[in-house]
């Protein structure tokens, strides 16, 4: 058995870069951007009015001012504003040539072609140009797009961006007892399920998940699944990685010439975690208890997923929480624990850690970890929690 942190380097090891293309920006949002995005323009490109109003050149209460024309946004004035001209303006509009100040119309008495001024705020209500950004104005790849960025590609007039493929990802649930949801399991039969969970999690991360029919327990079965996942980036399987005689998943990859990274994994649930590489795809077989499939999930696919996108190789985000409930001594593996926090933040976790117990998993809301052999902790003390 090797550590959780070993077990990561040596997926990380196995990630391989699936290329890059390009998607207008509408596509954009949760791709990895891979070509440094540059803005040819200033935003503003041009000083720009924050008020309805009027344009002036200075002013103080009580001037009287000619209005010569008006500003407004997609509209602007074509001249250039003498002492004593104003420009009705709008939000948004070009500030004309020679113009310093807005004046809200609020603070303007309007007499036929000409305002007298009220009173001059503080604030010019003119935004300058570049105020927001500069020409030349970068975001920086790698990143993960969130719309807040593709707001600012779209300002900066970027119609399209060069992103990371989406890997391809075989998920092979593997074991004579399954089957799909909504069919009619026999007598000896159960659901499979963890995939599902897999799925809807690889492709929330960016990648395109591929569901395989559910390989049997023969090899046969598994070198055909195997075969139907030969032109994916990642191939997961679940199930039949332990030592029981119809734990074949091993056994039928490397016939297929599997070079083996590592088997066995000194963590609670998913200790007979097994990763290598096939072809040209990595593989990963994931323990078949859903819970433990779903904890992997988390804890190295998808941090192994973010790697393949291009983004820094790194575990699962932890976060310090506190302990609402007392814990005992951790054994020899590292636990990831099925918890929940309350409103206040304090986290406890459940009584059942079964790996099988779904319904658990459910209600959780995050993986409390513990190292191995931590010491018992008492209400009050801080844990590292990953949320989920
Ligand atoms: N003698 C030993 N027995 C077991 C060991 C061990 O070290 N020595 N390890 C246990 C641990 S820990 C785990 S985890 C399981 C992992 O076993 P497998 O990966 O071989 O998984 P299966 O035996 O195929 O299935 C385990 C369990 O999960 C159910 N299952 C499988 N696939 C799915 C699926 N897609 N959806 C829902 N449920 C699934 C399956 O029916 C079994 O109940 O081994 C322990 N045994
Ligand atoms: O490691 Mo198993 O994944 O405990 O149930």
């Amino acid at each position: 058995m090797i550590p959780v942190s070993e077990a990561l380097d040596a997926l990380f090891a196995l990630a391989r870069d699936p290329g890059t293309e390009d998607v207008p920006l509408v596509r954009a949002a949760g791709r990895v951007l891979r070509a440094d995005a540059v803005s040819a323009w200033a935003q503003p490109p041009f000083a720009a009015s924050a008020m309805d109003g009027y344009a002036v050149i200075e002013a103080r209460p009580g001037d009287r001012m000619k209005v010569v024309g008006e500003s407004a946004a997609g509209h602007g004035f074509s001249g250039t504003i003498a002492p004593g001209e104003a420009v009705r303006i709008f939000t948004g509009a070009p500030l004309p040539d020679g113009a310093t100040r807005v004046v809200i119309q609020e603070d303007v008495d309007r007499d036929g072609d000409s305002i007298v001024i009220r009173e001059v705020e503080g604030a010019t209500n003119v935004r300058t140009a570049g105020a927001d950004f500069p020409a030349g104005h970068t975001l920086c790849a790698p990143r993960l797009l969130n719309p807040r960025d593709v707001a600012l590609l779209a300002a900066m007039n970027v119609g399209s961006v060069r992103v990371t493929r989406r890997p391809e990802i075989a998920l092979i649930a593997t074991g004579d007892e399954l089957v799909a949801p909504g069919g009619n399991p026999g007598p000896d039969q159960i659901v499979a399920s963890n995939t599902y969970a897999l799925h809807a999690m690889l492709e929330a991360a960016g990648a395109r998940p591929r569901m395989l029919p559910i390989a049997r327990d023969t090899m046969g079965s598994l070198e055909t699944a195997f075969a139907l996942a030969a032109d994916c980036d990642l191939v997961i399987t679940v199930g039949g990685a332990s030592v029981g005689d119809h734990d074949l998943v091993a056994r039928a990859a490397q016939a297929l010439g599997l070079e083996r990274a590592f088997y066995k994994v000194a963590m609670r649930p998913g200790k007979p975690l097994m990763a290598g590489r096939l072809g040209e795809a990595a593989l990963v077989g994931l323990p078949g208890n859903p819970v433990s499939a779903i904890v992997c999930g988390h804890v190295f696919v998808l941090p192994l997923l973010g790697a393949m996108l291009g983004l820094p190789a790194r575990p699962a985000h932890r976060i310090g929480a506190r302990l609402a409930a007392p814990l005992p001594e951790n054994g020899p593996r590292e636990h990831y624990m099925r918890g929940h926090r309350d409103e206040s933040g304090g986290v406890t976790v459940y009584d059942r850690q079964d790996s099988s117990l779904l319904s658990v998993l459910n209600s959780a809301d995050c993986l409390v970890v513990r190292s191995p052999r931590d010491p018992a902790r008492a209400a009050g003390e801080t844990v590292e929690i990953i949320p989920i």
